[in-house]
C-alpha cells in the first residue's frame, strides 16, 4: 500500500500487465498507421509514459507532438478543461494519432476534438491506456482501448493525484 497526501492506494495493475497491453495496442497502431507518417499527439501531462512506449514502438516515419490540457482537482474533473498549451503544429490534412493515458468522463476528449476538427486534420484515432465504460457519457469514438476499467479513481503510470504517484511503474487504485 502506499500514501499520496491525504489518501491511500493498493497495487492494482503490474508493469508487466501493463508493458503486455501497450505491447498489443502498439502492434494495432503499427498495422493501421505504419505506412500513413501519422503525428502522434500526446496528451499531457498523464500521457508522457505511454506516449513514449508507443512511439519507441512504431516501425514507420511519424511526427510527435504534445498538448497540456488539465481538468482535474484531486480525484475529481472540474468539468473545466483548460489547454495549457496548445497545437503549435500545421495538422492541415494529416493523420493524427492522439495517445492519451486515461478516458474517464470524456471532458478532455471532447475539447481535443474540437481543437483537431477545427485545425483540419484529414483523419484522427484516439488510442488511451485506460477506459473507464462507467464514467464515460460522451459520444467521441475511442478507437484503441488498452484496458477498461472500474470507475475507480487510480494513479501511477503517468496518472497523478494532485500532482503525486505519476512516476510509479505500476498502477494503484484508491482504497475503499
Ligand atoms: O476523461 P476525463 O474525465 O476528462 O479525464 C481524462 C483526462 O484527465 C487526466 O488529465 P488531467 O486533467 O488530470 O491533467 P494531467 O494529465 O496533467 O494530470 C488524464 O491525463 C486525461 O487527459
Ligand atoms: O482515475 C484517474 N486517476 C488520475 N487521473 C485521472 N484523470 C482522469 N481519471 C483519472
Amino acid at each position: 500500500m502506499i500514501k499520496l497526501h491525504d489518501l491511500e492506494f493498493e497495487p492494482y495493475i503490474s508493469e508487466e500487465e501493463i508493458t503486455q497491453v501497450i505491447d498489443r495496442i502498439s502492434d494495432e497502431v503499427n498495422r493501421d498507421f505504419g505506412d500513413k507518417t501519422p503525428v502522434f499527439i500526446g496528451v499531457l501531462n498523464g500521457s508522457f509514459m505511454f506516449a513514449s512506449e508507443v512511439v519507441k514502438r512504431f516501425q514507420g516515419d511519424c511526427e510527435i507532438s504534445f498538448v497540456k490540457l488539465g481538468s482535474y482537482k484531486g480525484t475529481e474533473s472540474t468539468g473545466e478543461v483548460k489547454t495549457l498549451l496548445g497545437l503549435n503544429q500545421d495538422l492541415k490534412d494529416r493523420t493524427v494519432v492522439l495517445l492519451e493515458d486515461i478516458v474517464d468522463t470524456g471532458n478532455t476528449l471532447v475539447e481535443l476534438d474540437q481543437i483537431l476538427k477545427q485545425s483540419g486534420v484529414k483523419e484522427y484515432k484516439v488510442v488511451s491506456l485506460f477506459f473507464k465504460p462507467e464514467a464515460y457519457k460522451k459520444s467521441v469514438p475511442v478507437d484503441y482501448i488498452g484496458m477498461e476499467i472500474p470507475n475507480k479513481f487510480i494513479v501511477g503510470y503517468g496518472l497523478d493525484y494532485d500532482g503525486l504517484g505519476r512516476n510509479l511503474t505500476q498502477v494503484y487504485k484508491r482504497k475503499e
